[in-house]
């Protein structure tokens, strides 16, 4: 499998490559140059089969030759086997018609260690392979930031920076961040909005010579490997609703636009989904550009779902490349105007093709409360804040087909915002037990590439000690 750039001047690469490089050299973002298929035996064969292995069968053909089929199977099973539950994802059925697909039963309690607990065990492969190291960039709004954490504390080749919003994050969030006590992980507070730690990230990707200096690597859904990764839940939960002789429909809480650009990927390969539905809080900049075809940035508005108050989306430039053709002609001049106007308008064409692939809603705050309160009294079940934005866009789209809402975090990563909304404070799970106790490393940073960088040259030892030592 080759990979190529949404914006079309960057080398195509094989999945190694693409792993390692994160954000394509031109600044656009690696999509595989073509979508494999399953037919619809294989997509059936997948009901009841233990998720490591359903995995497995997805992924290989997007590793291609690069990863050795017994090495692949290892790191999946390696990856999931710390999932205590023994369904990794499970389905639970919360109306009617209506299920949560619970993925937050990973080491951080989030959608994120899906795919960060394998693309960690890839990229070190990859890495030993080549006898190499890496510096690791990543911005997160909370949960991309503990989920790479996690997986990377303690890694002997990767030197790991996380850039968070300071007093934007959970304080939950925010100690899964600053109390690994691994010395190759670094958490930054950075004085601005996840945007702007976003906008650091793909700065210090687009400034060649750091680049080069660092052996810069990412690990935010900007890196394919984390898309594709992704794309699994989608097959276990439709296939054991009975797809593909039953559609499904998804409703996915949205912010940087990866989760359900990974739903639109499982329907690429096969997968016969009804509805996709981007659901976001107040930030709802995905909802007005399908709506008026104008997609304009503003300010951030701070919600009771953190990690999702975004308004640069960056997988919303693979969906434009996708659903204009791949055109990365038109992909690159748009991405020029957002960067020097703040917006763009999509044209006619691009616009149709997305509106026949997605619906969209938005919540606000009183909604999401509502929906936390209302679930809790009649089904008595826990949403945390993101899942309950999910929960109630869903609840407006429903069709023929069931509907399955991704749960993206558990609710005790939120406890303020869920004690508000319906008066009950959930506990961490046991694995969290002394998180609130621990002593936290953390350094405060301002907005300013040239700080992050310094920062970065002086601690990692991919610079210190050489990329390939
Ligand atoms: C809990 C939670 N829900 C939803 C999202 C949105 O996912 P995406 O950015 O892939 O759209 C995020 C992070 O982005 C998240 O942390
Ligand atoms: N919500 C995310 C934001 C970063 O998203 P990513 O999926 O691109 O890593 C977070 O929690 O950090």
């Amino acid at each position: 499998m080759k990979y190529v750039s949404s914006r079309g001047e960057a080398p195509v690469l094989g999945f190694s490559d693409a792993l390692l490089a994160g954000l394509a050299n031109d600044g656009g973002l690696y999509v595989p140059e073509t979508w494999p298929t399953l037919d619809a035996e294989t997509i059936r064969g997948f009901a009841g089969r233990p998720y490591a292995d359903v995995a497995f069968d997805i992924l290989l053909p997007f590793v291609g030759e690069d990863i050795a089929p017994a090495d692949l199977k290892r790191m999946v099973d390696e990856a999931y086997a710390t999932f205590p539950h023994p369904a990794v994802a499970p389905l639970v059925q919360i109306g009617p018609a209506h299920f949560v697909l619970e993925l937050f039963h990973g080491p951080t309690l989030a959608f994120k260690d899906v795919a960060m607990q394998l693309i960690a065990r890839l990229m070190d492969h990859v890495l030993a392979q080549r006898g190499r190291r890496a510096t690791i960039v990543g911005a997160t709004s909370g949960d991309t930031g503990g989920a790479a954490i996690a997986a990377f504390a303690g890694s002997h080749r990767t030197d790991l920076f996380i850039l968070f919003p300071h007093g934007r994050v959970s304080p939950v969030q925010q100690r899964q961040m600053t109390t690994s006590g691994a010395d190759n992980v670094h958490a930054v507070a950075v004085d601005g909005t996840f945007d702007d730690c976003q906008a650091l990230v793909k700065a210090m990707f687009n400034d060649r010579r750091f680049r080069e200096e660092a052996a810069l690597s990412g690990v935010n859904s900007i890196n394919w490997g984390r898309i594709m990764s992704q794309i699994v839940y989608y097959f276990t939960a439709a296939a054991s609703l009975g797809a593909p002789d039953r559609m499904v429909s998804f409703t996915v809480p949205t912010g940087n636009f990866g989760d359900i650009f990974a739903g639109y990927g499982a329907r690429r390969m096969g997968l016969p989904i009804e509805r996709l539905v981007i659901a976001t809080n107040e930030n709802d900049i995905l909802v007005r550009s399908l709506d008026r075809g104008r997609y304009e940035t503003g300010g951030v508005h701070a919600t009771m779902s953190p990690s999702m108050d975004i308004q640069v989306s960056s997988n919303f430039e693979r969906l434009i490349f996708e659903a204009s053709g791949r055109d990365a002609d038109l992909v690159r001049r748009l991405m020029q105007q957002l960067s020097q106007s703040g917006g763009f308008q999509l044209p006619d064409h691009v616009l149709t093709a997305i509106r026949a692939e997605f619906d969209a809603g938005a919540t606000n705050e009183a909604e999401t409360a509502e929906t936390i309160r209302r679930m809790l009294a009649t089904t008595a079940y826990l949403l945390d804040p993101h899942t309950a934005v999910g929960v109630h866009v869903a609840e407006t789209h429903m069709s023929h087909s069931p509907m399955i809402t991704l749960g993206t975090a558990h609710p005790a990563k939120f406890p303020d915002a869920v004690k508000k909304a319906c008066g009950l404070s959930p506990a961490l799970p046991p694995s969290h037990a002394d998180l609130m106790q621990k002593r936290e490393t953390v350094d405060r940073l301002p907005n300013d590439i040239d700080a992050i960088e310094q920062y970065v040259l002086a601690r990692s030892r991919a610079v210190t000690q050489g990329a390939d030592a």
